[in-house]
This record gives C-alpha cells, sequence and structure tokens, in this order.
C-alpha cells in the first residue's frame, strides 16, 4: 500500500443553527469541533461515535454535499472547500458516498438500470447507447447482480440488492475515493458480512479509499485499517485499529469496545479467533 495521503482534513469544524428572529430564539449547535485526519491512499480509515457525535456531518462536509463552518479538506493536495463550481463537479466522479440506505434514493418510477446510467451520462455524455448499456450490465455483474436487474425497479429489490446497486450506480463513473456512511447499518446479519466482503473485494479490484463511518465498533475491527473515535463532535483517539482495540485509550472507546465483549455468536468469536478482544 502507497502511504501517500489523498485526503487531508484539518480543524474541520460545522456550526448548524438557526439566524433567529423576534419569536425563533437564535439557537447553534457545534456539530463538529476542529476535526483533523488523513487518509492515505488505498486505506480504510474508520470514523466511529455514538449517535450524534458528528460522523455524518463530516463525511457530507467531505463530499461537499454541506459547507464547512471552518477548516479545510484537502483532496490530492487541493482545496475543495475553495474549489469553484465547475472543479467541484469534475471531480464528482472520483468522490462518491454510499448511505445506510442507497434504495431509498433510487426514483420509484424508473428502472434500476437507467438510474445506474444516470451519472454515466453525466459524467461521459456523448457515449453510444449500446455501450452505456453494456457498461451498466458489466458494473451490476461486478456488485453480484444478474444481468436481468437493468430492467427491475427499486420495489422488487431486497435491502441488500437494493444497496449493490447503491453501489454499483456509485462506482459506475470510476471513483479512487468512498465514504461509506454506515454502509449496511440497515441490514440482516447474514446481507451485512455479503456486502462487506462486496467492498473489500471492490477496494482490491479498483483501488479504492474509504471513509467508513459507524456508530459501533462491529464491524470496524475487520474493515479498517486504522480508526478515529468522535464524541461529541470532537476526535477524541485515533491510532491502527488493531491497537484501539488492543489499548483503548478514552473511556468512550472502551465504552464502545465493552459493547463487543457483550456480541453474541458469529461476530464475538470472529474477533476472539482474531485474537481482538
Ligand atoms: N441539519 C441539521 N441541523 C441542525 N442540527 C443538525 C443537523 N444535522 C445534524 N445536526 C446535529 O448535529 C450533531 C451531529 O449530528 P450527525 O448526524 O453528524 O451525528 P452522527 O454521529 O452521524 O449521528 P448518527 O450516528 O445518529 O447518524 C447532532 O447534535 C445533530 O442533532
Amino acid at each position: 500500500m502507497q502511504s501517500e495521503s489523498l485526503l487531508d482534513v484539518s480543524g474541520l469544524t460545522k456550526v448548524y443553527g438557526n439566524k433567529g428572529s423576534l419569536f425563533v430564539p437564535r439557537k447553534e449547535i457545534l456539530a463538529v469541533n476542529k476535526v483533523s485526519f488523513s487518509i492515505n491512499r488505498g486505506e480504510t480509515f474508520g470514523l466511529i461515535g455514538e449517535s450524534g457525535s458528528g460522523k455524518t456531518t463530516i463525511g457530507r462536509m467531505v463530499m461537499r454535499l454541506i459547507d464547512a463552518t471552518a477548516g479545510d479538506i484537502q483532496y490530492k493536495g487541493k482545496s475543495i472547500l475553495s474549489m469553484k463550481k465547475g472543479e467541484m463537479d469534475k471531480l464528482r466522479n472520483e468522490m462518491q458516498i454510499i448511505f445506510q440506505d442507497s434504495g431509498s434514493a433510487f426514483n420509484p418510477r424508473k428502472t434500476i438500470g437507467e438510474q445506474i446510467l444516470h451519472p454515466l451520462n453525466k459524467f461521459y455524455p456523448g457515449n453510444e447507447a449500446q455501450i452505456q448499456y453494456k457498461k451498466v450490465i458489466e458494473m451490476l455483474d461486478v456488485v453480484g447482480l444478474r444481468s436481468d436487474f437493468y430492467h427491475r425497479y427499486p420495489h422488487e429489490l431486497s435491502g441488500g440488492q437494493r444497496q449493490r446497486a447503491g453501489i454499483a450506480r456509485a462506482l459506475i463513473v470510476k471513483p479512487k475515493f468512498l465514504v461509506l456512511d454506515e454502509p449496511v447499518s440497515a441490514l440482516d446479519v447474514s446481507v451485512k458480512a455479503q456486502i462487506m466482503n462486496l467492498l473489500i473485494e471492490l477496494q482490491k479490484e479498483f483501488q479504492l479509499t474509504y471513509l467508513f463511518i459507524a456508530h459501533n465498533l462491529d464491524l470496524v475491527a475487520y474493515f479498517c485499517d486504522r480508526v478515529a473515535v468522535l464524541s461529541k463532535g470532537k476526535m477524541i483517539e485515533t491510532a491502527p485499529t488493531i491497537d484501539l482495540f488492543r489499548k483503548p485509550q478514552h473511556e468512550v472507546t472502551q465504552k464502545l469496545l465493552s459493547s463487543i465483549l457483550t456480541l453474541d455468536g458469529d461476530l464475538g468469536d470472529y474477533y476472539r479467533k482474531q485474537s481482538v478482544i
């Protein structure tokens, strides 16, 4: 693995708030408080913390879906916060996001194939329809869906299949960096493992770099190279995954780890086998 950094986040801060009025008092929430981290090419960097700790807000700022209040985000050494729209649009195919239920973002009235094809048309306009169609079929195959899924509608797919389709739609534009915002939280345990394995295979195949957001540690141990722990908007600990599991420094991290110790069945066994707990 190359150790050159792909993404550098420094002093990133987000304050949510209303402006206030005569009748509504001004209220501000410091959701992310001076967070800094770097992600190396090919690495999977985990961001964990309890609900409301600011993980999703960071993921969205990195994707520039929302504005940062302060700080900087550099992608390949270039500040994305100061990029003009045209420049950012070009970057959009390199940076993609997968949500908890990517399927909910699909239009219920269009087929899966049409919707996977949509970003392809946007980023690579003018390609012949037949070539575009072939690319979509190839991508369906990459994520483990048969070609007939092209003509299916979102409601005809299971949760796991929809998440596969969501991953196909993100990958069709050949991204280099993916924000995975709780990508398997909404899925059944057995499907969770399949999707996680798929993400691991895809990372190898396409040399992807991941920012993996999760609210607990149950998948982090086998998925992430390094992990950062967030609490109330602040990054309280960051370490290679194995170190974090063996020697958690912070009370919040210890608490998150203790929830794994009580895990029943497969995952608990998995961690014990790996000697991480
Ligand atoms: N659009 C918004 N307007 C106002 N406050 C918000 C908004 N989005 C998030 N917040 C607040 O910002 C803080 C961080 O929220 P965020 O969703 O980033 O946390 P999270 O760690 O991703 O939580 P979860 O695991 O529940 O998704 C919370 O206090 C939340 O209530």
